[in-house]
């Protein structure tokens, strides 16, 4: 079967994306991670289809490139939202649907995407590090010397620990820098470290600000570029109104036979 697939990436995250409209892309475990791998495939960290669903502009379907379907990814759904727009979904607003409830995004200036995330409701501490759950489970801990930390053995430690092991999860190490903070994750279903990831950086900037009262935008620096997360505080460890914002852009298109 001949499937033809465009590929995104926002801030270095990458993604293959297929127009699912029709309805006719049912893919095995197995596809999926063969069109993510960097040698026998595409090459991605994740995979996503653009599907319909009734009241929404469009449905997400997200899928880790070890072929599994996961949890909200926040620059997957930038990146879908500037396809769609690409494909000819046209919006001022967009509204659409993923795994974790309805979501609302913009383009600004053809440029940013800013994805509405949903709420956050309740931290969870271990000494210095927070878990927290951002439409993907995340753990955040403060280190320094940021860009020669070991993100994947230390990352690898915490994701297959016995509290994590099964289900899994996002690791992201914070700095904080003179402007807002630096990030860097250890992807859960990649099972490496990932350029960036817009859920880990917005569980990173939600907890920056529970540590440091009264920010309402943190910048972040990711090594594969620049985001900014708002949001409301509402309480001790409450967030609503979060917005995910960076930039999304497509690479390139083709076709690859997964027979
Ligand atoms: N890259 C993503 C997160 C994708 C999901 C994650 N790997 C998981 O399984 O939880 C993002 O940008 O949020």
């Amino acid at each position: 079967m001949d499937i033809h697939f465009f590929k995104y990436q926002g801030t270095g995250n990458d993604f293959i994306i297929i127009d699912n409209r029709d309805g006719k892309v049912h893919f095995s475990t197995e596809q999926v991670k063969h069109m993510c791998d960097r040698r026998f495939g595409i090459g991605a960290d994740g995979l996503m289809l653009l599907n319909t669903r009734e009241g929404y502009d469009f449905e997400m379907k997200y899928y880790n490139a070890d072929g599994r379907e996961s949890t909200m990814c926040g620059n997957g759904g930038r990146c879908l939202v500037k396809f769609a727009h690409h494909r000819g979904i046209s919006r001022n607003k967009y509204h659409f649907i993923a795994i974790d409830g309805p979501h609302d995004a913009t383009i600004e200036d053809n440029r940013w995407v800013h994805l509405k995330m949903k709420d956050v409701d309740g931290l969870q501490h271990n000494y210095t590090d927070t878990i927290l759950n951002t439409g993907s489970p995340h753990y955040v801990k403060p280190v320094s010397d940021i860009r020669h930390y070991d993100v994947v053995g230390e990352g690898k430690a915490i994701r297959y620990n016995e509290t994590y092991a099964q289900e899994g999860i996002n690791v992201n190490f914070v700095e904080e820098q003179a402007k807002g903070i630096y990030v860097r994750t250890y992807e859960r279903g990649v099972e490496d470290e990932t350029l960036s990831c817009g859920t880990g950086v917005t569980a990173s900037a939600l907890v920056f600000a529970h540590n440091e009262n009264g920010f309402n935008r943190v910048e972040i620096q990711t090594p594969g570029g620049r985001l900014a997360v708002e949001f409301e505080k509402k309480g001790e460890a409450q967030f609503e109104n979060i917005w995910l914002c960076g930039p999304a852009n497509f690479v390139f298109s083709g076709t690859i036979n997964i027979d």
